[in-house]
């Protein structure tokens, strides 16, 4: 399990630092303080609270970050693996259930070049009054359709992402996710996708990606850290 062999070192927190860590169960724990941290996030979005009690509740939480410093990870890319095999990406800031910027995708569920997933966006993904902000709608797209091609067995990074927005995609509701390969030529692969809410397309997205060796490949697993 994470955080056992850990050791701090002068780049950790900055960005750099090594491989992957690998994780062998869903790592519950940072799941639970992820979703804690996302509440954290919303609440001091609506907190009415005076000048003085917010300057005390900042110390508090500079205490907490101090507290996860003591002990730090050689890095923060962590993958979660089955049987050895990466199956998702603890610290991704879309999927990842570990990280508290992620919304994060839920029932993450891969078919042949095919993903489906759930997503909630909270009130901190909010652009135009009460609807999702479309760069992370964008966001979402572009992972899924990351997520298909890697289901193809020719995972790659997207050059080209074509994001159609057709109406609000509204916040704290559970959005459906899918994306599935439609063709390949070379190393391009041609992905489509979209984002629905109860029967209701929000947007959808033509991408291409360009398969890059060495990327994991046809995770068969969620992403849910143990949710699911
Ligand atoms: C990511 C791993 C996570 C680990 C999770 C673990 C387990 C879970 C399992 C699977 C999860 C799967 C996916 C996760 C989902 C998403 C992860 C997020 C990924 C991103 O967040 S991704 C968005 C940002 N993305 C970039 O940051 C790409 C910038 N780019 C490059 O890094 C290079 O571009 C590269 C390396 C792609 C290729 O470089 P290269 O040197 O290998 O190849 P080269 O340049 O020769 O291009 C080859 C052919 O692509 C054509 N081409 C290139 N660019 C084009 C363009 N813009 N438009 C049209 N065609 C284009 C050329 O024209 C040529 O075409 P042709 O062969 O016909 O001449």
């Amino acid at each position: 399990m994470a955080g056992e062999s850990s050791g701090s070192t002068s780049d950790a927190g900055s960005g750099a630092g090594g491989g992957p860590v690998e994780v062998a169960g869903p790592p519950r724990a940072r799941t639970e303080l992820a979703d804690r941290i996302r509440e954290l996030v919303e609440m001091s979005m609506w907190t009415d609270l005076a000048p003085g009690e917010l300057g005390a509740v900042a110390r508090d939480v500079a205490a907490l970050t101090e507290r996860l410093r003591d002990r730090m990870l050689p890095s923060s890319r962590m993958l979660e693996t089955v049987d050895g095999v990466p199956t998702g990406s603890v610290n991704d800031p879309v999927e990842g259930s570990g990280n508290p910027v992620a919304p994060p995708l839920t029932g993450i569920r891969m078919g042949d070049g095919e993903m489906w997933a759930s997503v909630r966006l909270g009130d901190a993904y909010q652009g135009a009054p009460g609807r999702a902000h479309g760069g992370w709608v964008s966001a979402v797209l572009d992972h899924a359709v990351g997520r298909a091609a890697a289901a193809a067995g020719t995972p790659g990074m997207t050059v080209v992402l074509n994001v159609e927005y057709h109406r609000a995609t509204p916040l704290g509701v559970p959005l459906e996710v899918h994306a599935g390969v439609a063709g390949s030529q070379g190393r391009k692969v041609y992905v489509t996708g979209r984002i629905q809410y109860d029967e209701q397309v929000t947007a959808t997205v033509s991408a291409t990606l360009v398969a890059v060796s060495g990327l994991p490949a046809r995770a068969e697993h969620t992403g849910d850290g143990g949710r699911a």
